[in-house]
This record gives structure tokens, sequence and C-alpha cells, in this order.
């Protein structure tokens, strides 16, 4: 099952969820005549975020749901209508609202699955079809993509570094607004944690929802024991209790005695939680402690500002935790905000409808040099399943026999592709003429995939210190065109 992820989470249509430019755009095009001529789009990122040697490809189905629904609005027309130029006539004129309001989705899409381990420059989505259409979804996509990627990497790491515990997100009340949680948890959840505290999230996208609970519940009684003892009246099978408010010592002394009590009517204690000090020492001591006194399954769960390095180092220490709760920096992606996703037009159907030209956006880095064409990614694999090198190519060129791949930042590194080298291509039909084609796979299914993809990895892409850099690369021809585009675009100044 499939909710629509965003419904009911906003306005009742999303379609203005974008930038201005993208709607002056579309009018000037319809206005030159251009709104159909054919166009590709490529959405994508440079580098992984995090300084990491991979990101996990996520936002999909939102982006899905997005396309689904697009169409103008009676009250998204009026409000487009109400808005002035610079001498107060109407920016867009009545002829192109009603334009818009006939305006139907009917673009090829193709993308690469949720969960799939990604790298810089590889196409995530492709859109194909009218420029006026495929031009005023850039700033959605964008938005839907970026984020849910980023965070679902950054969860990816912190699964990375927790191993086989449990990670619960718990980052809600510091995500940015309603969708940044809801959104995050999402994300959060295909990249690898098991459980998220916010229930909406539950309730929505089926993710399994877990907690605790908070110092004020101590607070609130009269000294920490009954606190517990009232927690596990309430939740005899299902109680964790925190147990720093005052000492923390002292308070894993209060939750084994009321284990006692609890086991004494047939009930067990699930857990403690630190959260607070010096969690390694801390852990090791209440394991001590909860294991002298027969509760050697009791769990102990540890939150406080956490992070894939944290928990690294925590276990180097040899922490005794085995349930990571996780909120600022996995919902925030602390580290690194934003993940720099573009989308860039790559080709455009010759006027005379004879072929392709293909576009490129030139810059004073080559990183930030586009890759023109109608890309697809081939990624070749060892029998027995590990990604070895990737490739980006035209569709729309025959490819030629002998294959190699030339790294679109030195032209000097080349890799030859040995002619029976397994492979798959990563970009598959989402929608064809706008409609949908492709079943997309539950929440679930895409956890699963993200966990196989990251697990195929050579553990030196995974790391996070200096990570190896996973080859990719250009087929030679594409690389090649690229060059001569390059230097028929760039103006030859005189020395
Ligand atoms: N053994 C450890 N090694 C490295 N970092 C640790 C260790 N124990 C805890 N930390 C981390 O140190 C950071 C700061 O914790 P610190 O104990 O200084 O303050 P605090 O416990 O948050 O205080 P407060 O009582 O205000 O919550 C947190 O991110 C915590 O996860
Ligand atoms: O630290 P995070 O990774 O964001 O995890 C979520 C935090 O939220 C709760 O704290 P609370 O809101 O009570 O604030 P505090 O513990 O930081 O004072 C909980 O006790 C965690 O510390
Ligand atoms: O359930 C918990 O322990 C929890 C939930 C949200 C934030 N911090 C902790």
């Amino acid at each position: 099952m499939n909710p629509a992820p965003l419904s009911g989470l906003y306005a009742p249509s999303l379609s203005l969820l974008t930038d201005l430019y993208q709607v002056t755009m579309a009018y000037g095009y319809w206005r030159q005549g251009l709104q159909d001529r054919e166009a590709v789009f490529h959405l994508y990122f440079r580098k992984a975020p995090f300084a990491g040697g991979y990101a996990v490809a996520a936002g999909l189905a939102y982006a899905v749901d997005f396309l689904q629904n697009l169409r103008f609005s009676d009250d998204d027309l009026s409000y487009l209508g109400s808005l002035p130029g610079a001498k107060g006539v109407p920016l867009f004129p009545q002829e192109f609202l009603e334009y818009l309001r006939n305006l139907k989705f009917t673009c090829d899409v193709d993308a690469i699955a949720e969960g799939t381990v990604v790298f810089g420059n590889e196409p995530l989505v492709r859109v194909q079809g009218p420029l006026l259409q495929a031009q005023l979804v850039e700033t959605a996509l964008l938005t839907l993509v970026n984020f849910q990627t980023l965070v679902a990497t950054k969860a990816a790491r912190i699964r990375e570094a927790a191993g086989p515990d449990t990670v619960l997100e718990f980052g809600l009340r510091r995500a940015q607004g309603p969708d940044g949680g809801l959104s995050a948890s999402r994300a959060a959840y295909l990249g690898g944690v098991d459980a998220t505290s916010n229930v909406l999230a539950g309730q929505r996208f089926g993710i399994p929802v877990k907690g605790t609970h908070a110092h004020s519940w101590v607070m609130a009684f009269e000294d920490e024991p009954t606190a517990f003892a009232a927690y596990a009246q309430a939740f005899p099978d299902d109680s964790v209790f925190l147990v720093d408010t005052y000492d923390t010592l002292d308070g894993v002394r209060h939750a084994i005695k009321v284990a006692r009590d609890m086991r004494a009517r047939g009930h067990e204690l699930g857990g403690i939680r630190l959260d607070s000090g010096d969690l390694a020492y801390l852990s090791r001591e209440a394991r001590a402690l909860l294991n002298e006194a027969g509760f050697e399954k009791v769990r102990i769960v540890a939150s406080n500002d956490l992070e894939e390095n944290l928990i690294t180092s925590l276990k180097q220490q040899g922490a005794q935790i085995d349930t990571w709760g996780i909120g600022t920096q996995l919902v925030t992606a602390y580290d690194q905000p934003a993940l720099g996703g573009v989308y860039k037009l790559a080709a455009l159907r010759k006027p005379d409808d004879s072929g392709w030209d293909f576009t490129i956006k030139l810059s004073e880095q080559l990183a930030k040099t586009s890759i023109p064409g109608i890309l697809q990614v081939r990624r070749y694999e060892t029998e027995k399943g590990q990604p070895r090198a990737d490739m980006l190519y035209n569709v729309a060129e025959p490819l030629p026999a002998a294959l190699t791949l030339i790294d679109p930042l030195d032209a000097t590194r080349r890799r030859p592709v040995r002619p029976d080298a397994p492979y798959r291509e990563l970009l598959a039909p989402i929608f064809r003429r706008g409609e949908l084609v492709h079943a997309l796979p539950s929440l679930a299914e895409s956890r699963a995939h993200a966990q196989r993809e990251v697990q195929s990895l050579d553990p030196s892409i995974r790391r996070f210190l200096n990570p190896h850099v996973y080859p990719v690369g250009l087929e030679e021809s594409l690389h090649t065109f690229r060059t001569n585009l390059i230097l028929e675009k760039r103006p030859q100044r005189p020395a």
C-alpha cells in the first residue's frame, strides 16, 4: 500500500509548490510557441553529502504523488491571475491561465528506485516531454528528492555505525517544521532506522512507533521510584525508564527496584534510557548493575545529540548501549543541511524534428559543467553483486562495441569495461506520456532494498573518514561529445 504521502498536508493542490520563475518561463515558452518542444532534464547532485562516499536515493514516492496530481485548480489560477506586474497589469494574461487550466502532465519520467545507492552526477530522475511541463516541475522535484535523499543517507550512515543495534528516530521536535519532520521520519526509516517516535509518520507510512518517557514524567511525581512504578502500572510490559533526571546511577538502582516488583507480578522491564553524562561510562556501569541484579535482558537506550561519529566512538569506548535514540542530528542532517541537487536541461528536440540538440551549462569549474544527452546509468557489478563502477551514457546515440569509462573531472583517468561484465541499468520507466507505468514498492520494500544496497558497497566506500571515491565515468563517446560541446560553446579569447 502506498498512501499518497503529500495529501492533506498542504493546500488542496500542490501545483504552486514552485518558484515563480518556473511559471514566468512557462508563460514565456507559451508565448514563443515553444511549450511543446520536446526537452530532457536530469535531476542529480554533484557530491555525496557528509563528505561521504555515497548517497541513498529517496523521495521518489513523493515526486510521483506530486506529478500525478499536477493540475491547476480554480484557486491556483485565480491566485496566479491576481499577481501584478510592475506597471499594475496582471503578470499572466487570462489566455495563458486558460492554457494552464487545461494542462495535463504528459511527460515520460525515468528514475532510480528509492533505496538505491547513488553517486555524484548520476540522474536520479530524468524528465522527457513538452518543454513547458518538464521545466515547470523542477522546483517541486528538487525539494521532494533533495531533502529525503539527504536524510536517508544520514540514516544509512547512522545504521552503519550502529551495526545490529536498534536505532530509533526521535527528531520531530527539532525538525524543520511539520513536513521537515514527517518526510524526515519517512526518509530515516527508508535509510535504515528501525522505528520513529513520530506518530503521524507511523500512521501515514506504517513505520513502527516506539518511545520511552520524558524527564517531566519523573518530575511530576514525588520521587523517581514512584514515577517508575506509576509508569509500570500503565505499561506493565512496555516500559523503558529514563534514569537521568537526578542522578543516573541512582536512577538505574531505582529502575532495578521497580523491575523486581514488576517481575514479582509476572512482568519484565523493557529497558532504561540514558540521556546525559558520559554515555560510555554510565552505560557500562548501568549494564553491570542490571546484570548483577539478574536483568541481563533489560535494554540500554542512549540519546543526547548522537550521530554516526559519536556512536562509533562510544562503541570504541566499550559502551554497553543496544538502542540508539537519534533526533536533531538525523532529521536536520545537522552537518550538511542541504543536498545540492540540481535539475538541468540536457536535450531539446530540433525544431524540424530531425533529432536532438544536446545542451550544456558551462561553468568555470568542470565539476559544475552539466552533462548533455539523454542519460542512463549502467552499474557494473561483480558476480556477487558488488558495485564496481557506474557508466553514464546517452541512450539517444548508439553505444560503441568497446566501452571505456572516463572520469568526468579528469579525462586521463580511464577504465575499459570488460565485454562480459555484468551490469544493471538504474533508471527505470515511471511515467509514460503522463501515465504512471510503475508499481511503486512499499516503504518497507524500499528500506530492505536500501539495506541490501548499502551492504553491497565495499567498506572502503562506506567508511566515514576519507572514503574511497566510487568510480563514475562517462562513456567515452559521451565524454568526447561533451568536450567538443564545451569547446564549441566557450568563447575562445585571444591570449
Ligand atoms: N563517552 C563519550 N564520548 C564522547 N562523547 C560523549 C560521551 N558521552 C556523551 N557524549 C556526548 O557529549 C555531548 C555532550 O554531553 P554532555 O554530557 O557534556 O552534556 P549533557 O549530558 O548533554 O548535559 P545535559 O545534562 O545538559 O543534557 C553529547 O552529544 C553526548 O552524546
Ligand atoms: O538529542 P536528540 O538527538 O535531538 O534526541 C532527542 C532529544 O529529545 C529529548 O530531549 P528534550 O527535548 O527533553 O531536550 P534535552 O534532553 O536536550 O534537554 C530526548 O531526551 C533527546 O535528548
Ligand atoms: O520516546 C522517547 O524517548 C523520545 C521521544 C522523542 C524525543 N526524545 C525521546
